[in-house]
């Protein structure tokens, strides 16, 4: 589902982010992304959907070179992977079902089609009838959900989330977690960026470590590695 290759990444007068990062997820795959705070893990999470460009090296999609589209091919990728914020990026002048809905609008469904996937959305989050309320209105967990309906509303094959946990307490996190495997469950490949170790170790999925821009695939460090 996806694969990098030599790929390298440095920011305009930054230093080098990524380098010589190769890997692969397999469709229906679950990976968890981890590593110190500007390790890169969100410039990586970036270069899958066209947010930020690689410097060297391709990143390949279902089978599409990155590199290679062009820029109307971009919406359609856009609508294969979905993308879950930590801070949700939710808007608060607008209802729960405009904020799911907003992906849709942007593609071009009639309200129909729109109405009957957003609600399959909040049913997949365990979220069905908040349609009219206010996001301001929910609980942070809540809010989450809403962010990852939205974020699985045109129904990617790849989804990502960025520190999706970050502002919740162990046992709602466990909950997102375990929302993200039902959706792996249904052949979705995920791959979440996380700082939570302890979860992460308890979940026991595979787990890519990135230290200053360097990629190690595999089992957790020992004690005195990278998180020692
Ligand atoms: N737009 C940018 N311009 C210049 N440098 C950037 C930009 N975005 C990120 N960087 C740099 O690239 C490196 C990797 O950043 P990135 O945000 O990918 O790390 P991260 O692992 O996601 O960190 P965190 O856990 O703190 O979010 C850092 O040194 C960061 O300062």
């Amino acid at each position: 589902m996806v694969q990098f290759d030599r790929v390298g990444k440095r920011y305009p007068g930054g230093k080098e982010a990524l380098s010589g990062i190769n890997f692969e997820l397999a469709r229906g795959e679950f990976a968890f992304l981890t590593g110190h705070s500007g390790a890169g893990k969100s410039t990586l999470l970036k270069l899958m959907m066209l947010m930020e460009r690689p410097s060297r090296g391709q990143v390949f999609v279902d089978g599409q070179n990155l590199g290679r589209l062009r820029p109307g091919q971009i919406p359609y990728l856009r609508r294969k992977v979905g993308v879950v914020f930590q801070n949700h990026q939710l808007l608060f002048d607008r209802s729960v079902y405009d904020n799911v809905a907003l992906p849709l609008q942007i593609a071009g469904y009639t309200p129909a089609e729109a109405g009957r996937r957003v609600r399959a959305a909040l049913d997949s989050v365990g979220l069905l009838g908040m349609e009219k309320r206010n996001p301001i209105e929910l609980s942070g967990g809540e809010q989450q959900r809403v962010g990852i309906a939205r974020a699985v509303v045109n129904k990617p094959a790849l989804l990502l989330a960025d520190e999706p946990t970050g502002n919740l307490d162990p046992e709602l996190s466990a909950e997102i977690m375990n929302l993200f495997l039902r959706f792996q469950q249904v052949g979705v490949t995920v791959l979440i960026a996380s700082h939570d170790i302890a979860l992460i170790e308890r979940m026991g999925h595979r787990r890519l470590i990135l230290d200053h821009g360097h990629l190690h695939d595999g089992q957790v460090p020992a004690a005195g590695g990278i998180y020692g």
